[in-house]
């Protein structure tokens, strides 16, 4: 049963405004005779019994009367130490079935009869309270306006509080760092985020509680003792993640891949959705469509069902957008020895050639000139094509997956992009949405990014609460692209293990795309960005244009080359001048 069940049936009864006429048919939905009355803020204030008092009462409630006016009548609480023999019979002189024994919290902890004491309501309330002393961690309970509705020994041991200081007081006035109401506000639950306490390590994880949607509370759980023990678990589990991907790998090399559809982080039901669908994807030869806006993962998802399907052959990209339109034919179709002045000696194999029994991904597809965009037609509805200058005719067995960040029906509609390669393509939709729209996947994502980053060399344990905030707080307009970037840059920065907001820079209130300047200087970013532009031209001349081996010296993929070009305007055949 869910705390929020128990909230349901115990807590949230009747208002005060309500009539006891209206109150009684709600016993026959609980499982006890009592019903607490609870005001606006949800703070218990009083409690109903089934037949007819509230609290103790001087007077005969009757039916039509609220409860509000039968709890000011004269609401007396019974305390547990308090003499039953007297109790008796003070209850008998005010003709009183019942009255509530309530705690030093005032919080019912059973229910006095003129013949027994009973406890039928407080044995939720008891057994919740049980669980939460028995918890290894510090608990705290809270209502929608963050105020705390619970408590256990935990918690008040490592802030060093009593429980009387925590009760009904707000999180966000004692604990500010905690940052509860933005649970609250959002609806997103933390897990496990890296906190300081008094400088000790712990690890913070916060719940919402929905009822018909909307969070009505949220549950704070702390843990800060016995995690060396959890660190040593966590290092086993490494060492398996290890072995796995060291054979995920081997996968990925066979098929010419990076990545696999379980790299996809994220679990919301948008992106799960999307994962479901590229898995059936994978499973036929279908061509697959991916539309999404730059940086949210298509040449991911792209590579994730090539590694899934049977196909055994490799996979092999092409950026229709940074390849000049003029070799791109030459580049896709591959050509014969002495096909045109300026061709290679003994020919070059094209693209669909090299993706043969494979997977050729057609990126930027909506960039592609409306010429080539005829030939494509025909190969994918032949199934075969013939290399410049040959007689030859290759048969191809090849699955194809085009992807664009553009809205092809628009080009379509004005006559940039031909309508029947548009239906010829859109035959498996993938649309992924922007990260804006799932900001529930943020922290997987973070965590996958900075394994990479770990993986990479960086030494990072992982990204604070006040980080994590802040990422939250922006509408990534560059999607995960934007958020790796943010990241590299901060494991950078950092000093610490963690990566802490300090780390991270203030982001532009209009959220533009790259548009964040760090705290300290505006010329920080512009530094950043010429000393990319130096790294890219260095690496390029290195590698004497060949781009492969460029993204290879810079430790980036080759896409994310052809991207940077396009970003610092650097010419695919100036570059292989130079
Ligand atoms: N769900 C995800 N989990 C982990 N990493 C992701 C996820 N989505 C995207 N990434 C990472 O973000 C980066 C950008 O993704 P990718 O290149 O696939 O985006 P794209 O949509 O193809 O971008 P563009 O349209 O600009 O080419 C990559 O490094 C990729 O690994």
């Amino acid at each position: 049963m869910l705390i929020s069940d128990l909230m349901t049936t115990n807590f949230i009864c009747c208002t005060k405004e309500q009539t006891l006429k209206e109150v009684r048919p709600m016993f026959t939905k609980t499982y006890s005779n009592i019903l607490p009355v609870v005001d606006d803020s949800n703070k218990l204030i009083g409690i109903i019994t089934k037949n007819k008092i509230f609290q103790i009462l001087t007077t005969q409630p009757s039916l039509d009367m609220t409860i509000d006016k039968i709890y000011n009548a004269n609401p007396i609480f019974l305390n547990p130490t308090d003499h039953v023999e007297e109790t008796r019979k003070l209850l008998l002189k005010y003709n009183v079935g019942h009255a509530p024994v309530v705690n030093e919290d005032m919080i019912p902890v059973g229910v006095m009869s003129t013949k027994q004491l009973l406890s039928s309501y407080s044995t939720v309330y008891s057994q919740l309270s049980s669980v939460l002393e028995f918890a290894y961690d510090a608990i705290i309970l809270v209502n929608q306006k963050a105020e705390i509705t619970m408590v256990n020994k935990g918690f008040t041991d490592l802030f060093g509080l009593t429980r009387k200081e925590a009760l009904n007081k707000s999180t966000t006035e004692l604990f500010p760092e905690l940052n509860i109401e933005m649970v609250i506000k959002t609806g997103i639950s933390i897990h496990n985020t890296p906190h300081i306490i008094d400088g000790q390590q712990s690890l913070l994880s916060i719940l919402p509680i929905r009822e018909n949607g909307e969070v009505i509370s949220a549950i704070c759980k702390v843990t800060y003792r016995g995690l060396t023990h959890l660190h040593e678990a966590l290092t086993k589990v490494k060492k398996l993640e290890k072995k796995l991907s060291y054979y995920q790998n081997e996968i990925n090399e066979m098929k010419g891949t990076k990545y696999t559809l379980f790299d996809i982080a994220g679990e919301s039901e948008r992106i799960r959705k999307v994962k479901h669908e590229a898995t059936l994807a994978s499973k036929s030869m279908s061509t697959v469509l991916i539309i999404g806006e730059s940086g949210t993962g298509k040449e991911l998802f792209a590579q994730g069902i090539h590694a899934t399907s049977s196909q055994k052959g490799t996979f092999v990209q092409v950026n229709c957008a940074a390849i000049p339109p003029e070799l791109l034919e030459s580049e896709l179709f591959g050509y014969e020895d002495g096909a045109f002045t300026g061709a290679k000696k003994g020919g070059m194999k094209g693209k669909f050639e090299l993706a043969q029994n494979g997977t050729i991904f057609l990126d930027e597809i909506g960039d592609m000139p409306i010429t080539l965009q005829t030939k494509i037609l025909r190969v994918l509805q032949e199934k075969e094509f013939q290399p410049i200058g040959s007689p030859r005719t290759i048969h191809l067995n090849t699955k194809i997956i085009a992807a664009t960040n553009q809205n092809l029906e628009k080009l379509v509609a004005e006559g940039k992009f031909r309508e029947d390669l548009y239906y010829r393509l859109n035959i498996i939709r993938l649309d992924i949405p922007p990260l804006r729209e799932r900001m529930d996947d943020l922290p997987d994502i973070i965590q996958a990014v900075i394994q990479r980053l770990s993986d990479s060399g960086f030494y990072i344990r992982g990204v604070t609460h006040s980080a994590l905030t802040k990422l939250m707080k922006h509408a990534w307009p560059g999607n995960v692209r934007e958020l790796q970037n943010v990241l590299e840059r901060a494991a950078n920065l950092k000093t610490g293990d963690y990566i802490d907001a300090e780390d991270i820079p203030t982001f532009n209130q209009n959220n533009e795309k790259n548009d964040f300047v760090h705290q300290s200087t505006s010329t920080y970013k512009d530094k950043i960005l010429s000393t990319e532009r130096d790294m890219i031209i260095s690496a390029l001349k290195e590698a004497k244009g060949n781009k492969t081996k460029a993204s290879q010296l810079l430790g980036i993929s080759r896409p994310w080359l052809y991207n940077k070009m396009k970003k610092y305007n650097l010419e695919y055949s100036i570059i292989e001048k130079e």
